[in-house]
């Protein structure tokens, strides 16, 4: 697992459509398909962690808070290596009207090609935007659904947990998402199934749709093409008819 830590934060994000970010959409152009990942969620919930987590297996006990940095690895889901880019994001504010959302965070998450929505189930605040985050991120979004898993974080602090399980799984479904609660400080597998399924998705909408489609067979059997033999057969016979007439007038 090759971690390229590109310290590109957020705030220098190259816009779409700017030459900048023409150039990052080339990194497939080294025979790698590109999945691009953002992971958001309230602030606290883990959201580094979890990256870091998934990057390194390693867990970061530290807290600071993050700008939101871009890494870069790459993965092989179902036989195909796939390069990655995992997009950090500063945590979403609530405010009484609902969410705030930067700018700079909704041109991350209008660069990804898949969102990963923590929240930690210590903090039910953290539960409670979910939905509201689902929504903001299919609205820059579109057109197309953009595939999403819910992840709930710090599992293993039982003693202080708000949040059950089943709520997060029944969110989850209601939204149409993969759900996985996962301790990022304890359990590296489930933080990868998590990415994993999300790339598995992505892959799958990016590839050619499906097994090229089977020929059409017209239900009107086709005339068989008459072979030589059969022509000459039926040429002497109209012949020979022929002759018949004329001989018999
Ligand atoms: N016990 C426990 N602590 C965790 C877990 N995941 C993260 N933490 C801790 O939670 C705190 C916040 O983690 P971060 O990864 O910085 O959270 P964040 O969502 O990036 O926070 P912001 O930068 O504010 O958006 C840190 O002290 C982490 O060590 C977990 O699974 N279990």
């Amino acid at each position: 697992m090759r971690l390229i830590q590109n310290m590109c934060t957020i705030a220098e994000y190259p816009a779409p459509g700017s030459a900048a970010a023409a150039a990052d959409c080339c990194l497939g152009a080294a025979g790698r398909r590109l999945v691009k990942i953002a992971v958001v969620g309230a602030s606290g919930v883990g959201k580094t962690a979890l990256v870091v987590r998934f990057l390194t297996k390693r867990f970061i006990g530290d807290y600071e808070r993050n700008a939101g940095n871009l890494y870069t690895r790459q993965v092989q889901i179902e036989g195909e290596t796939l390069a990655i880019q995992v997009q950090d994001t500063p945590g979403v504010q609530v405010r009484e009207n609902g969410l705030s959302c930067g700018e700079p965070l909704n041109r991350c998450i209008r660069w990804a090609d898949a969102v990963v929505i923590v929240f930690s189930v210590t903090d039910y605040q953290s539960y409670e935007l979910i939905g509201q985050l689902h929504q903001h991120v299919q609205q820059l979004h579109l057109g197309s659904r953009l595939p999403v898993v819910v992840v709930a974080n710090k599992a293993d602090l039982l003693h202080v947990k708000q949040v059950d399980p089943q709520l997060g799984l029944q969110l989850a479904g209601m939204l149409g998402c993969s759900f996985y609660e996962v301790s990022v400080s304890e359990n590296y597998n489930d933080v990868y199934n998590a990415f994993h399924v999300l790339c598995k998705e992505v892959s799958h909408k990016q590839q050619p749709s499906g097994t090229p489609e089977k020929r059409r067979t017209s239900l009107i059997p086709r005339p068989k093409s008459p072979n030589m033999q059969d022509l000459k057969r039926r040429f002497k016979q109209a012949l020979s008819a022929k002759v018949r007439t004329v001989t018999s007038v």
